[in-house]
């Protein structure tokens, strides 16, 4: 039966943090837990001593250096010059403000999305900020996360509250189960190409269904990782007995009767049956495919099967400059396969794909093939403590010995803010989340791509079938 009042995981988590109610919508809201990364942390951080204003909670703040840092081998924080004063100041001003900073070497060092989660800074019901729109990847273990702007950094910091309106909610339900080769990337791309990189504007979304379910959670944080993709700040997933496990003896989760106390609480957070959604919609999983992008949108996703759309068949005049646009710049033509595409480079890393589990699973694909010989192919792992688990399982040793690099945890090739790039004309298939022009360096093409996609490219040498592995 349903409750009286039901309400769903969103609304309970809002609820349970609004400080005060404003006008119109607005809520002043307590902030549990803030990242800070080397670009927007310093920043804000710089803003708030020039300010002169102390930091409210230093104890609820986190840091590490992840953008503006070399991926190298033996790289120190001033090994990519251009990011050495970043690097310095967070570690200064973290020092000065007392917020714990995991620096290069140390375990907790990562991607800031997958050091909050790994260290269990984020937890179930909890409200989580970070200057970084990927910040909604810490919403696959039930809690509000979304990226913030600079001068919001500055405000938590100083007042640990957010003023904020209360967005609308949707419900993404992915039924049934993905077939072979098909993981949450390619769900992800797969609803974003078909509802559109704007669908989530205003929106925080959850996500639920039988492939959700069936998810494990670091296949989840990849699931919402995309949700700002989607134009949704915030997405998320009830916790589960997965989240639980996951959660259990983690550094700074609830430990004893605490985690005992915690538990009985995350359980009165999935939505209540007859929660109401203001937008819903349904994604067939079983009936998904590989998915990569084709253009510069995360929007422009396409089956690995199919064919490059025609501008000739867009839906708007909008929609046929911005094909063009994305065709010229992909120096893709209208209409051709995208299998079999010549490829110059392979990044498996990035918030999006970098946890153990993507490079278990990239690395039991190549079964002692190698990676094509004109592809040059990276693996970036997320964290330090992903580092160290996948050494001790010997997966850089399997990368190694097909050809990739392995090389430092951080935000790497994903962002050319660390002078990791690709050249002007180089096609890359990618594991992260944004294939923007420009992003991963001036003219160079992405394509975003599951894990196993970019094994499947890298011992191709161009862009394959992950099903045929
Ligand atoms: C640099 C940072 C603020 C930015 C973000 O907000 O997402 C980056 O992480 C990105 O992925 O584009
Ligand atoms: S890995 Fe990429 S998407 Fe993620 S935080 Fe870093 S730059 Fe942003």
């Amino acid at each position: 039966m349903d409750t009286p009042h039901p309400r769903t995981l969103f609304d309970k988590v809002w609820d349970a943090h609004v400080v005060q109610s404003l006008a119109d919508g607005w809520d002043l809201l307590h902030i549990d837990r803030h990242l800070l990364h080397d670009l927007s942390g310093t920043a804000g951080l710089r803003q708030l001593a020039e300010r002169g204003l102390p930091v409210r909670n230093p104890g609820l703040a986190f840091a590490t250096p992840d953008h503006a840092v070399s991926s190298a081998p033996d790289r120190t924080g001033e090994t990519f010059a251009g990011g050495a004063r970043l690097y310095q100041g967070l570690k200064l001003l973290t020092r000065q403000a007392g917020i714990r900073m995991f620096d290069l070497g140390e375990p907790g060092q990562g991607i800031v999305h997958v050091m909050g989660p790994e260290l269990g800074i984020v937890q179930p019901g909890m409200t989580l900020v970070c200057g970084d729109s990927h910040t909604c990847t810490n919403g696959a273990l039930g809690a509000i996360a979304f990226g913030v702007g600079s001068s919001e950094v500055t405000h938590v910091l100083a007042s640990q509250t957010l003023v904020l309106r209360r967005p609308r909610t949707m419900r993404v339900l992915l039924d049934g189960l993905p077939g072979p080769g098909v993981g949450a990337k390619d769900l992800a791309l797969a609803l974003i190409g078909w509802l559109g990189a704007n669908a989530g504007n205003g929106f925080a979304v959850e996500y639920a269904g039988a492939a959700v379910e069936a998810m494990e959670v670091e296949q989840r944080m990849t699931l919402c990782n995309l949700s700002i993709e989607l134009g949704a700040r915030i997405g998320m997933v009830a916790p589960d007995v997965k989240t639980e496990a996951y959660l259990r003896g983690r550094p700074f989760a609830p430990q004893g009767d605490a985690f005992a106390q915690a538990l009985a609480h995350w359980r009165t957070l999935p939505s209540d049956p007859g929660a109401r959604y203001e937008q819903e919609w349904h994604v067939n999983a079983a009936a998904v495919a590989p998915t990569l992008t084709w253009g510069t949108s995360p929007e422009h996703a396409m089956a690995v099967d199919t064919r490059v759309p025609d501008p000739a068949d867009a839906a708007s005049p909008a929609q046929r400059q911005a094909w063009q646009a994305a065709l010229a710049y992909m120096g893709l033509k209208a209409g051709a396969p995208l299998q079999g595409t010549r490829i110059d480079r392979v990044f498996i890393g990035s918030c999006t794909n970098s946890r153990l589990s993507d490079l278990r699973e990239a690395a039991g694909l190549l079964r002692g093939r190698r990676v094509a010989p004109h592809v040059q192919a990276w693996v970036v792992p997320g964290s330090e403590n992903v580092k160290r688990a996948a050494e001790r399982e010997g997966l850089h040793e399997a990368f190694r010995a097909a050809g990739f690099a392995w090389r430092e945890p951080g935000c790497s090739m994903c962002v050319a803010a660390n002078g990791e790039q690709a050249a002007p004309g180089e096609r890359v298939v990618s594991t992260s989340n944004r294939n923007f022009v420009g992003r991963q360096g001036p003219g160079a093409r992405t394509h975003l791509a599951s894990p196993a996609s970019a094994v499947a490219a890298a011992l191709a040498g161009a862009i394959a079938d992950p099903r045929s592995l």
